[in-house]
């Protein structure tokens, strides 16, 4: 895959670019880029990046080896219907935008080589997990291109179309809801007298330090957790405040209403 076009260049774009030309995955040379208007976000991402910026769509849409969908839901259909008369027949397809299905991409682009993605903010960081689902029509080689692409963001992870909803819920909105933890947590040790780094640092690190623990030590959340919490001590009373508020179900609850509403917006 030699020539890269993003269509859109907002952060979710700026990440990938982040990613691609930090880990020289692709030459910059390589990579075009093109928004709807924002004419001084394109010289930020030429000057930062190296990368191309184009508004000649019928010659960059030529030359690309894959195009991504990098727009908000709003425009999707708006650029598709602008690029439809440009982009040939067999060039694949990758699409950023949440909810947007394939179905209506070809829709409008016509049958061709297919991928969406449900990535997260940490793809800032090299850090997103992402989840990829791919059409019949994309070949191994395609797919092992796209992986390595997703690859110089964090890690990847292969779903069903319909499963992206679920990886929405969890992944793609998950930081969202470590970020609430960490204001909850930080909120109450403020209370306490330690001063607002201090606090941050407990917490962050006790965060970061969890997540290693689950990744690099085969052990169970819950035998993690039965490890640190000694009978009758600190752990079970704090545990117990979490079971009396029913915390368990507030986060079934969230990660089903966040699967809900991302099927409703991709019916919508
Ligand atoms: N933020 C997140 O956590 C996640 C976001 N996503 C998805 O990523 C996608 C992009 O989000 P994000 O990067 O935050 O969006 P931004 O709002 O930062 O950027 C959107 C970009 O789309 C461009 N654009 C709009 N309409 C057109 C058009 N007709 N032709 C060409 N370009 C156009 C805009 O151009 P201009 O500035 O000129 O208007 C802008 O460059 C969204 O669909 C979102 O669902 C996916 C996973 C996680
Ligand atoms: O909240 C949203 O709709 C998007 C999808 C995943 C993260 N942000």
């Amino acid at each position: 895959m030699k020539n890269i076009l993003f269509i859109g260049a907002g952060s979710m774009a700026e990440a990938i670019i982040h990613g691609l030309t930090a880990q020289q995955v692709i030459d910059a040379a390589h990579i075009f880029v093109t928004n709807k208007s924002n004419e001084a976000k394109l010289t930020q991402l030429h000057e930062a990046y190296g990368i191309s910026a184009t508004y000649e769509l019928a010659d960059a849409l030529q030359q690309a080896d894959l195009v991504v969908l990098a727009m908000k839901p709003k425009d999707v259909k708006a650029a598709l219907e602008k690029i439809a008369a440009h982009i040939p027949a067999q060039t694949p397809v990758l699409s950023i935008v949440a909810g947007y299905a394939m179905a209506s991409i070809e829709a409008i682009l016509g049958a061709r080589p297919l991928a969406r993605i449900m990535p997260n903010t940490s793809a800032q960081i090299a850090l997103s997990t992402t989840g990829v689902a791919y059409n019949a029509a994309v070949n191994d080689g395609t797919k092992q291109a796209i992986t390595t692409l997703l690859q110089s963001i964090g890690t990847v992870i292969e779903v069903e179309e319909d499963q992206l909803h679920a990886v929405t819920a969890i992944s793609g909105s998950g930081p969202a809801y470590f970020y609430y933890v960490v204001e909850a947590m930080k909120e109450a040790g403020l209370t306490y007298g330690l001063d607002e780094q201090t606090v941050k640092q407990l917490v962050v690190e006790t965060m970061a330090g969890a997540s290693e623990m689950l990744k690099r030590v085969d052990e169970e959340p819950q035998l993690l957790r039965k490890k640190i919490t000694s009978p009758g001590g600190t752990t079970e009373a704090g545990v117990k405040a979490l079971e009396k508020f029913n915390v368990k179900e507030a986060f079934t609850t969230c990660i089903a209403d966040a699967e809900a509403k991302s099927r409703e917006l991709a019916n919508s």
